[in-house]
């Protein structure tokens, strides 16, 4: 059996988590070999519910789960942490774009950038879910000087995973014929997921369904899945975000399959123009742990607008939180 290995969670008494942290406890998110130790953050008032999902957990005699600790500390939850998922922050309700969540959850994410940057694992990885992910992913990287930006990401699988799913049902293929989906930029409804480089059965995807279709109803579905989600379900996604995250972290983790790739939100080196330092949404392979954008793809005038569309938002979100992003 490996050594354990230390998770960080933080909003840890809500919807996402009551299904995340099970997975992670299960091992569907580091492997079957790998034991964990749980550090649930969250607010001074959800203490005595997370207590609950701690009292669960045991009840679930997890073989893999090696430790618990509950705590209203920042600086307790991410000591050590050789990962964090930073799901705590308020979700959105019917008729709020995710951006209007900057000014609620911004600060959140300064005091825990600064935990982390103090207490964690050197090598930790950071995955942002609460919104707007990607932003409040750049305030976490700023907080934390120490620590190589690399190592802040954002969470993008859902719309990943939303597109892989809408063009398979359409083309009447399965999920695992779909490889290299691509969303570009931000975790709003500018995002840009882009069938150009995606491939059906190794056949571009982009080939197999008309153009009024992928501009008029693929693009705005997916870029507008959240809100339909809120609508029917009366609460923002959770079960599916869980899983993204599970599949975000496992990847980066473990490495993607070979001869495909995944979209994460990462901290920009210029590739493609978007300006460096953004985290914005790019293809990505992981392997060894680490990850790196996927270079040389063709695009064309339409994904370039979009492309530049969503980063311009990015830059707007960046510029509404500057007093939280230090030097
Ligand atoms: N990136 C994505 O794809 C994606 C997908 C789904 C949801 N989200 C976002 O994830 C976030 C959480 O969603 P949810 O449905 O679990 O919300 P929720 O309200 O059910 O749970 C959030 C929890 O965070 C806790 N919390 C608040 N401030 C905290 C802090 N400073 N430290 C620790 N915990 C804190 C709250 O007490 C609450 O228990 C929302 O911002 C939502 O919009 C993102
Ligand atoms: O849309 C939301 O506000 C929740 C989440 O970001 C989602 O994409 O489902």
């Amino acid at each position: 059996m490996k050594a354990p290995v230390r998770v960080a969670v933080t909003g840890a008494a809500g919807q996402i988590s009551y299904s995340l942290l099970f997975r992670i406890a299960a091992g569907d998110m580091l492997g079957k070999d790998q034991p964990v130790i749980l550090q649930m953050l969250e607010i001074t008032p959800a203490l005595g519910a997370l207590q609950g999902v701690a009292m669960e957990l045991d009840d679930c005699a997890f073989p893999l789960l090696a430790g618990m600790i509950t705590t209203d500390d920042p600086n307790v939850a991410f000591k050590d942490a050789d990962y964090a998922l930073l799901v705590g922050a308020r979700p959105r309700g019917p008729g709020m774009e995710r951006k209007d969540l900057l000014e609620a959850n911004a600060a959140i994410f300064s005091v825990q950038g600064k935990a982390i940057n103090d207490h964690a694992s050197r090598d930790i990885k950071v995955l942002v879910v609460g919104n707007p992910a990607n932003t409040n992913a750049l305030i976490a990287q700023r907080n934390a000087p120490d620590i190589d930006p690399r190592q802040f990401t954002a969470m993008m699988r859902l719309d990943h995973n939303r597109a892989m799913t809408q063009v398979a049902q359409k083309t009447g293929t399965s999920i695992n014929d779909v490889t290299q989906m691509t969303i570009w930029g931000n975790h709003s409804s500018t995002q840009y997921p882009d069938l150009h480089t995606a491939l059906i059965n190794g056949e571009p995807a982009i080939s197999k369904v008309d153009g009024t279709w992928y501009e008029e109803t693929f693009i705005p579905e997916v870029q507008q899945r959240g809100a339909a989600i809120i609508k029917a379900r009366g609460a923002s996604s959770a079960a599916s975000a869980a899983n993204a995250a599970i599949f975000h972290i496992r990847d980066w983790a473990l490495g993607t399959p070979e001869g495909d790739w995944v979209s994460m939100g990462v901290y920009s080196d210029g590739s493609y123009g978007i300006e460096e330092g953004l985290i914005y949404s790019f293809p990505c392979v992981c392997k060894d742990g680490d990850w790196q954008i996927v270079q040389g793809l063709e695009i064309n005038e339409f994904s370039s607008s979009r492309m530049k569309a969503t980063e311009n938002e990015l830059k707007e979100e960046r510029n509404a939180v500057k007093s939280l992003l230090p030097a």
